[in-house]
C-alpha cells in the first residue's frame, strides 16, 4: 500500500442474511485513487460485502470513506460520496437514458431545486464517455443488455462520487466496451483520485486494472495484496477448484489461462 490517505477502510465487517453469516470479519483497505478488486468463487460474499460498504445492508464492523465513518453520514452525504452499480440493476423501463443518468445528479441538487447547466453538462459528458450519446432519448427498455449496463454505469459516474463500487461492471459488455469502460474508470481514478472497488470474475482483467486484490472464500478473506501475490496457481486450485496456468505479463501482472480437464 502507498502512503496516500485511505479512500476506503473496512474493519471487521460482518453481514448475516436471514441469520446466516455471509460475510465474516472482513478487513481490507485501498488508498484514495486506488483500485481494489474483490475476487472469489460464486457465493463467496463479494456482492454482499459491496452492498454493506454501499450502506445498503445492515452490518457489524466499521467502514470509513476518506477517513469518515460511513455510519455517521447522513443519507444525502453518503449518496454524494458513494456511487454503486449492482450486478443486475433494475432500470425503470419507460425512462429515457438521459433522464435516468440525470438521476445520478440528485444528491448534488439544492433543496427543491431542479438540475442546472453543470448537472446537464455532467450528464452529456458521461453519455459521450460511455458511447451512449446517440441513445440519450431512447427508453431504457429499448436498450441491449450491454447498453443498459453502460447506462447504469453512466448514472454512477454522473454522480461524481469519491468512491465507486461496481459489481461485475463488464459482465454484459463485448471485449471492446469492456476495455473502454475499465480504461475510463482507470483514468478517473488517476486524474480525479476516485477510489474504485469492483467485483470481477475475470482474474486476468482484475489483475490488469486493480492495484490490490482481495480473494474472498466462504465470506472470509483468503488472501489480499498485489495481484501477483494473490493470483497464484495454488490459490486458484484451492479456492475455485480450477486448473489453470498462471504466467506473468511484461508489467509483472498475472495472466490466467484455464486448462481443460480440471475434473480428471
Ligand atoms: N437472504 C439470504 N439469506 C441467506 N443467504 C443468502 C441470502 N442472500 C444471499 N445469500 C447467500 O449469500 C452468499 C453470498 O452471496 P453473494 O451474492 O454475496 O456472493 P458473490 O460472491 O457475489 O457470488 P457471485 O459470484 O455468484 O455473484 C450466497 O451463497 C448466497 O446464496
Amino acid at each position: 500500500m502507498t502512503d496516500r490517505a485511505l479512500g476506503l477502510e473496512v474493519s471487521g465487517v460482518a453481514v448475516d442474511l436471514d441469520r446466516t453469516p455471509i460475510v465474516r470479519d472482513v478487513s481490507c483497505a485501498v488508498a484514495q485513487g486506488g483500485w481494489l478488486a474483490l475476487i472469489g468463487p460464486n457465493g463467496a460474499g463479494k456482492s454482499t460485502l459491496l452492498r454493506a460498504v454501499a450502506g445498503l445492508l445492515p452490518h457489524r464492523g466499521d467502514v470509513r470513506i476518506d477517513g469518515s465513518p460511513v455510519g455517521h453520514l447522513r443519507a444525502r452525504e453518503r449518496a454524494r460520496l458513494i456511487g454503486y452499480v449492482a450486478q443486475n440493476p433494475l432500470l425503470p423501463p419507460d425512462m429515457t437514458v438521459q433522464e435516468y443518468v440525470l438521476l445520478g445528479r440528485t444528491p448534488h441538487l439544492g433543496y427543491l431545486a431542479g438540475p442546472g447547466e453543470r448537472d446537464r453538462e455532467a450528464v452529456r459528458r458521461t453519455l459521450t464517455a460511455l458511447d451512449l450519446g446517440d441513445y440519450a432519448d431512447r427508453r431504457l427498455a429499448q436498450l441491449s443488455g450491454g447498453e443498459r449496463q453502460r447506462a447504469a454505469l453512466a448514472r454512477a459516474l454522473a454522480q461524481e462520487p469519491r468512491l465507486l463500487l461496481l459489481d461485475e461492471p463488464t459482465s454484459a459488455l463485448d471485449l471492446g466496451h469492456q476495455q473502454h469502460v475499465l480504461d475510463l474508470v482507470d483514468d478517473l481514478r488517476r486524474t480525479q483520485d476516485l477510489t474504485v472497488v469492483t467485483t470481477l470474475h475475470d482474474l486476468t482483467t482484475a489483475a490488469q486494472y486493480a492495484d490490490r486484490l482481495v480473494l474472498l472464500h466462504q465470506g472470509r478473506v483468503e488472501s489480499a495484496g498485489a495481484p501477483a501475490e494473490v493470483v497464484t496457481q495454488d490459490a486458484i486450485a484451492r479456492v475455485y477448484a480450477a486448473r489453470v496456468s498462471v504466467t506473468t505479463d511484461p508489467d509483472g501482472r498475472p495472466v490466467v489461462t484455464p486448462l481443460r480437464g480440471a475434473r480428471n
